[in-house]
């Protein structure tokens, strides 16, 4: 029985664009499950990010319930999810906006240090996760103008799992990368995943998309449908025409 992380009720985001009300997310019921890879695909304006965004608590709904384990947090003020996405959530985006002044180490403790004062128990999860990502100690002690494209994002990534938060939201972390680096990335979110990690990533990349074992589809601001593809293995040769034949059948 898999454990619920997230839920949302009737959850629907509007804006007002010149004058009228464009209804981008509308009445989604939508349970996320721990330890799942989740990942949301659908056409472009189709709503992907704002749903991230609502479900990570970057932004509010404008009606609707979400829950993130027995607590309401649609309901909370500015602060109140500013420390919720703190202390739970991780974000991996295609721009990583590290911090120029600051070493490659100093950028991941300097997030770190906004949930713990524990600086040596900081430096070694930080560690432990550039030896995960393949980031050595010369790396580490490098500016952010000093390091490559793939390597920011890998640096990205630990930024982002630096407090172990128990969502990584990940916003097509490989759309700015070349196909070899982007590769690189997928094997480290599918490795983090295989461990444990819960995320959830939207996309519109097939590729990318592979490495989830839930899809969910989504066309003008409702889940059309999802599809269950199981464990990521990159010797599952089926998975890519059970994806596609769904992706069809979605009208992708
Ligand atoms: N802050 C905002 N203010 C006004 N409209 C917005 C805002 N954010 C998103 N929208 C509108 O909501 C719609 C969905 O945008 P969203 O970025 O969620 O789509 P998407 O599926 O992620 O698209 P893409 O794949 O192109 O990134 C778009 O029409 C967009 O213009």
């Amino acid at each position: 029985m898999k454990e619920i992380l997230l839920k949302t009720e009737k959850l629907s985001k509007s804006f007002s664009n010149g004058g009228f009300m464009q209804h981008v997310l509308k009445n989604i019921d939508l349970q996320l499950y721990k330890g799942d890879f989740t990942v949301i695909m659908g056409a472009s304006g189709a709503g992907k990010s704002t749903l991230l965004y609502a479900l990570s608590g970057m932004d509010t709904p404008t009606l609707g319930m979400i829950t993130f384990g027995n607590k309401v947090i649609s309901d909370l003020s500015q602060d109140g999810l500013a420390v919720f996405r703190r202390e739970h959530c991780g974000f991996v985006f295609q721009q990583i906006y590290l911090i120029d002044g600051m070493s490659v180490m100093d950028n991941v403790l300097s997030a770190g240090l906004l949930v713990s004062r524990d600086k040596r128990a900081l430096i070694r999860r930080a560690k432990e996760l550039f030896a995960a990502v393949d980031i050595g100690e010369e790396t580490q002690l490098k500016f952010p103008a000093q390091i490559s494209g793939g390597e920011a994002q890998r640096v990205g990534i630990v930024r982002a799992l630096i407090n172990s938060p128990e969502i990584l939201f990940a916003d097509e972390p490989t759309g700015a990368l070349n196909s070899k680096t982007g590769l690189d990335v997928l094997d480290t979110l599918t490795k983090f995943n295989e461990q444990g990690q819960s995320v959830v990533m939207v996309t519109h990349d097939m590729r990318s998309a592979r490495r989830g074992n839930r899809i969910l589809y989504l066309k003008d601001g409702v889940i059309l449908g999802e599809c269950d593809l199981g464990r990521y293995s990159h010797k599952d040769a089926g998975r890519h025409e059970k994806l596609s034949e769904f992706l069809q059948r979605m009208g992708w």
